[in-house]
């Protein structure tokens, strides 16, 4: 089957600097959730950035349902089918009102506005949001802004998810209930984030980016914690030292 989203052999670096994304080969296919895990600055966003068409590649290919993402109207018509959920969510909302900002995509695409305002409170009762939505946007607390980001793309209806750092600023009950939205959605989904429980009750593939490559995960003996040793922070197996 032709994967959503393909990368093959793709590298990356800023400017002159040294490589950050090394040959890197990865496809997403349709329904498929894949968790990424890895150090700070070791590429994760990079890489979201990459397949949105933010930075282009040095060298290598990108492919969006088989065909090869080349030119900017390539990466438009992707980014017209693949939502991206940025770390901060201030980079995401920039309306007065959360029902505004959330409304704002459809009406771009030419939806009359009364279609674009059922559709986004739909989307906000599907989220449990639909009492924030005629709040100020900048007002929300960090995990709100968080979740109304994720109801802007979804009001899109989109094929695919990319989520960088979904539970920054979401408190226990916030965060489970992203994982139950998130085992509703039936879609397409890479999910970057530090908190690997997090990523194992919404992904069944784990990767771990690490200089540069995107490596296989093992899920059942690779986790993080925090305070315990030295490895804490970063992905580890007991066993190391
Ligand atoms: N515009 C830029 N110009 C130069 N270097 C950059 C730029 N953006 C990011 N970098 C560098 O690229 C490297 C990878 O950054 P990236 O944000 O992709 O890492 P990350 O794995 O998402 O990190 P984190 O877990 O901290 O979010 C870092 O060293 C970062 O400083």
């Amino acid at each position: 089957m032709i994967p959503l989203i393909e990368l093959c052999a793709v590298s990356f670096g800023y400017r002159n600097d040294a490589l950050i994304i090394d040959q890197v080969d990865l496809a997403l296919h349709e329904k498929q959730r894949i968790g990424l895990i890895g150090p700070n600055g070791s590429g994760k966003t990079t890489l979201f950035n990459l397949i949105m068409g933010l930075v282009r590649p040095r060298c290598g290919h990108l492919y969006f349902r088989g065909h090869p993402l080349t030119k900017e109207k390539d990466f438009k018509v992707l980014r017209q089918d693949v939502g991206l959920l940025f770390q901060d969510a201030d980079d995401q909302l920039f309306s007065p009102t959360v029902l505004e900002d959330i409304a704002f995509g459809p009406l771009n695409l030419g939806v009359s506005a009364e279609e674009a305002r059922t559709r986004s409170l739909r989307v906000l009762e599907e989220l449990g949001l639909r009492h924030l939505h005629e709040r100020i946007t900048h007002q929300l607390s960090g995990g709100e802004k968080k979740l109304v980001a994720l109801a802007t793309i979804l009001v899109m209806e989109p094929s695919a998810l990319l989520l960088d750092e979904p539970t920054n600023n979401l408190d226990p009950p916030t965060r489970e209930r992203l994982i139950d939205i998130l085992a509703g959605l039936d879609l397409a989904t890479i999910v970057i984030s530090h908190d690997y429980d997090f990523l194992a009750a919404t992904c069944r593939d784990t990767r771990i980016m690490e200089n540069g490559k995107v490596l296989i995960g093992e899920p059942s003996s690779l986790h993080t914690h925090y305070h315990i040793h030295r490895h804490g922070s970063l992905p580890h197996r007991h066993g190391d030292t």
